[in-house]
């Protein structure tokens, strides 16, 4: 079954509308009059036609390219129809006496051989014409076409399968040979309209005018026909409404007269209709027009629900048609069309007793609740213990078989196992406060127990909380110290695993030594000045830190000298590099003094302390500033005086690195970076700039775009001035991956590695080098061979000069088809029946061949199928 076309909006827009349009016809019904005539081929033998209700002409354009040169076409409409070649076009009604004259005169003594008739009253218009019926209309149509019919002729008329039908058909059969409905492809399935082609016209020497008045011709309708209808009609529009989902066919045919689909009416008859039911099933939609309609729309009960119930009932559900019937019924109460009726609750006369026993009821009913909300509560319950008890044996199971990543261990067992409670899990905040409150007061329990002896007076209470505390600060820097366990123990197995991990981790010390700007330089270990170009630039952290260790006494590097800005960084970049290695590798034990000489630098670490040696900030004392802090860490007293051992502070200046301009130091660093320095180094002449960052600095340093002192500045971001104490291991690994700051790229940088690295694809792989070599050497071989041959046949004295020639002609030609000869190919070849187990060369066989056998050849074929394949998806 078709899917129903939409009569309205795109859905008329059909291919026929489309392809009339592309072939230039007036109206997508041409199509009907072509399919038509491609069935009945009434057109191409026909001189003359008349075709009535032709406009817009449609069918007169069809007409005029199927008939004969020279044939006459005659066209009637109620409006005047546009001139179309070879047609004669006049307005007049087809009911009238006038319309019969004109084609009279237009026609003179010929007789038509085909009439059409595509006719539809204008229903809905003020025109008088409107009064016919499409029966009547047909009926009028046909009476013209009996005038003006030749015998044999063909009359092709448009009918609605309405009441009508079998009369007009009865009729048609009285005058024509042969009769047939059909109904062409291009006609709308949502139409009712049928097309009636009656051929072989009798043409009867006296027909009875009674044939052609509706009155007697469509007189036989008896009452019992309509009511049937009506019965019909009425049931299907109930059904319409009971079932609104289920689409009814029409097969009864259409009331006369409703040719149409789509029907609106009133909602003033709505109201008012006996059967409301089947009016909503009949009709398509509800219209506020009149005065008194649009009054009703401002009633309070006219919801919106209602009004656009009103617009397409075609769309609506049981329940819509339900609440429109219900806001009809209140509608007909307030207009006074019923009586209201009154809700049997209201009449009823409440009794004491009825109360009672609503009540316990009630009580009964509020009881049946309560307990059913208990039993959901429990197996709530029951279900997340259930949940727990599962996620603790997974989480052990997991890690029985090592399969837990540390972050999710020091979660699930803090959940889990050590029975931390839920918020430990989830408020990681909390936790990190802990932990950190948890070292804070281990170290004040550690100085509690140095001082016990000397302060006993000490308050019992504070011992108890303290003991407390420590417990738990002890459990929580126990937790610490296994994830720190468990991630090393990660860390092992993953590297086990995978061997690619390893070099990840050789390279991960290279990468630590990427450009993160200056910023990170100093923050690791201050660094060094080596040129005095942009001294004048002013003193910034940089150049303040440089003469604090110039001031120190630290020995000027040997780069002074050195005017060119990118030499310079890049030796900055190197020797930088070369010191945080010193720092990432195993550091002597002056080192370590110093780098605990601040323990808690996380607020004054040595980045900070560079920010503030800046000259704003002179005479201000740092310490004053953080004095407080300090005060209240009493642990950091006794490292601060370890660090004015270590400082040699000439002028008061607590600038850590300091103490670095120690020889021991220097030497250290010296050795630990002079390696790296030097691969590194070497690397960069062996292979370039491997990275498009590198490139691009080293581009701007060249074109001078940018200078040191602004290499100097970008290496104070974000990234440079972050403290990394105190955090654990996983984090700062997973921190050297991700947060590091985007150093600017060129396209052309990229593009300058992109072809570089093309230029060394494109190179062939040294075995393919080395095979083509050696092809190319057993060639030249082989015309050696033949050029000595030639030589000693020149050298021959028993041969004249032209046999000489020719010899080493054949000679040179042999050599030559030798070094250039292809290996020829091997034959396999399969030894079947009789040939099985017999040896030698296969009878038939020339060149090269190998035996196999027949599985042996298949697997040879897909093998060779698979490489061609694979080949052309490359
Ligand atoms: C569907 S159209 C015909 C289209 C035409 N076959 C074509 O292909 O262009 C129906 C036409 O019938 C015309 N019509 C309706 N009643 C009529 C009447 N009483 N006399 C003449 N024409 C009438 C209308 O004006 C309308 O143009």
């Amino acid at each position: 079954m078709g899917k129903a076309q939409k009569k309205t909006g795109k859905g008329r827009l059909d291919k026929y509308y489309k392809l009339a349009k592309e072939q230039g016809y007036r109206a997508r019904s041409a199509f009907k009059l072509i399919q038509l005539n491609k069935k009945y081929n009434v057109l191409e033998s026909a001189r003359c036609c008349i075709d009535l209700c032709a406009a817009p002409g449609g069918w007169l354009q069809v007409a005029s390219k199927y008939m004969p040169v020279n044939s006459i076409i005659v066209g009637v409409d109620l409006v005047p129809i546009k001139p179309i070649p070879r047609v004669s076009t006049f307005a007049a009604d087809i009911t009238t006496p006038t319309c019969r004259n004109l084609i009279r005169s237009e026609l003179k003594d010929w007789k038509a051989d085909v009439v059409l008739h595509d006719g539809a009253p204008n229903v809905g218009t003020a025109w008088v014409q409107d009064a016919y019926s499409q029966s009547e209309l047909v009926l009028m149509s046909l009476k013209l076409a009996v005038e003006f019919l030749i015998k044999g002729g063909t009359f092709v008329t448009k009918v609605f399968r309405s009441a009508d039908y079998n009369s007009l058909i009865w009729i048609f059969n009285q005058l024509f040979g042969r009769v047939e409905a059909t109904k062409p492809p291009s006609s709308r399935n949502v139409s009712a309209e049928i097309f009636v082609v009656c051929r072989e016209f009798l043409a009867p020497k006296y027909i009875d005018p009674k044939f052609l008045d509706p009155k007697h011709a469509f007189k036989e309708l008896s009452a019992s026909v309509v009511n049937a209808d009506k019965e019909n009609i009425s049931a299907h529009a109930h059904a319409n409404v009971f079932m609104p989902e289920k689409k009814r066919r029409q097969r009864e045919g259409y009331a006369e007269g409703d040719y149409t689909l789509h029907r609106t009416s009133s909602a003033s008859e709505f109201i008012r209709c006996p059967d409301p039911v089947a009016f909503l099933g009949s009709i398509n939609r509800i219209a506020f027009q009149s005065e008194e309609d649009k009054e009703w729309t401002k009633l309070a009960i006219t919801t919106s629900d209602i009004l656009s119930n009103c617009e397409d009932l075609k769309v609506l559900g049981k329940s819509d048609f339900k609440a429109l019937i219900k806001w009809r019924k209140s509608l007909r109460e307030e207009l006074g069309l019923d009586v209201k009726t009154i809700p049997t609750e209201e009449l009823t006369e409440k009794v004491e007793i009825v109360d009672d026993v609503d009540q316990e009821q009630a009580i009964g009913e509020e009881v049946g609740r309560l307990e059913r909300l208990n039993t959901e509560a429990a197996a709530r319950t029951k279900r997340e213990r259930r949940k727990t008890n599962e996620a603790r044996a997974r989480t052990i199971q997991r890690m029985q078989l090592q399969m837990t990543a540390p972050l999710d261990i020091g979660l699930e067992q803090s959940d889990a196992n050590l029975g931390l409670g839920q918020d430990d899990v989830f408020d990681l905040q909390d936790t990190e406060k802990r932990i950190r409150k948890g070292r804070l007061v281990s170290r004040l329990v550690g100085q509690m127990d140095d001082e016990h002896g000397r302060n006993d007076s000490q308050p019992e209470q504070n011992v108890k909380e303290s003991d407390a505390e420590d417990d738990e600060e002890g459990r929580i820097a126990g937790l610490e110290a296994d994830l720190d366990d468990l991630y090393d123990a990660y860390k092992d197995r993953l590297n086990e695993r995978d061997a690619k991990a390893k070099a990840r981790e050789d390279r991960k010390g290279k990468e630590k030594e990427e450009w993160h700007g200056f910023g990170v330089i100093e923050e690791q270990d201050g660094g060094e000045d080596d040129s005095n170009s942009e001294a004048s630039e002013g003193e910034r952290g940089w150049n303040a830190m440089e003469r604090a260790k110039l001031e120190g006494g630290e020995s000027s590097s040997s780069d002074d000298d050195s005017d060119s800005d990118a030499e310079s960084v890049r030796e900055i970049t190197v020797k930088t590099k070369k010191r945080q290695l010193g720092v990432v590798s195993e550091p002597p034990a002056k080192k370590t003094k110093l780098v605990s000489s601040k323990p808690n630098g996380s607020s004054t670490g040595r980045s900070a302390q560079i920010w503030f040696d800046q000259d704003i900030f002179k005479g201000v004392n740092i310490d004053d500033i953080e004095g407080d802090e300090q005060e209240s860490e009493p642990e950091s007293a006794s490292d601060e005086e370890n660090v004015d051992e270590v400082c040699s502070t000439e002028n008061g200046d607590d600038f850590e690195v300091v103490p670095q301009d120690n020889d021991d130091d220097v030497e250290m660093w010296d050795v630990d970076g002079a390696n790296e320095d030097k691969l590194r180094e070497e690397m960069m002449l062996k292979h370039g700039l491997t990275t498009a960052e590198a490139v691009t600095l080293a581009q701007q340093l060249v074109n001078r775009e940018k200078t040191k002192s602004q290499l100097i500045d970008d290496g104070f971001n974000r990234y440079s001035l972050n403290s990394k104490e105190d955090l654990p291991a996983w984090f700062l690994d997973d921190e050297t991956k991700h947060y590091k700051s985007n150093l600017p790229v060129t396209k052309e940088a990229v593009e300058i590695l992109r072809a570089r690295q093309r230029a060394l694809n494109a190179r062939p792989i040294k075995k393919v080098a080395e095979a083509k070599a050696r092809k190319k050497f057993k060639a030249m071989q082989k015309l050696q061979k033949a050029m000595k041959n030639a030589e000693g046949v020149n050298e021959s004295t028993d041969m004249s000069e032209r046999e000489k020639a020719q010899q080493i002609q054949k000679l040179m030609l042999k050599g030559l088809a030798k070094a250039t000869q292809k290996k020829s190919e091997v034959k396999v070849v399969v030894a079947k029946s009789a040939h099985k187990g017999l040896k030698g060369r296969p009878k038939g066989v020339k060149g090269r061949y190998r035996m196999v056998d027949a599985r042996g050849k298949k697997e040879l074929r897909a093998k060779k199928r698979r490489e061609k394949a694979n080949k052309k998806k490359r």
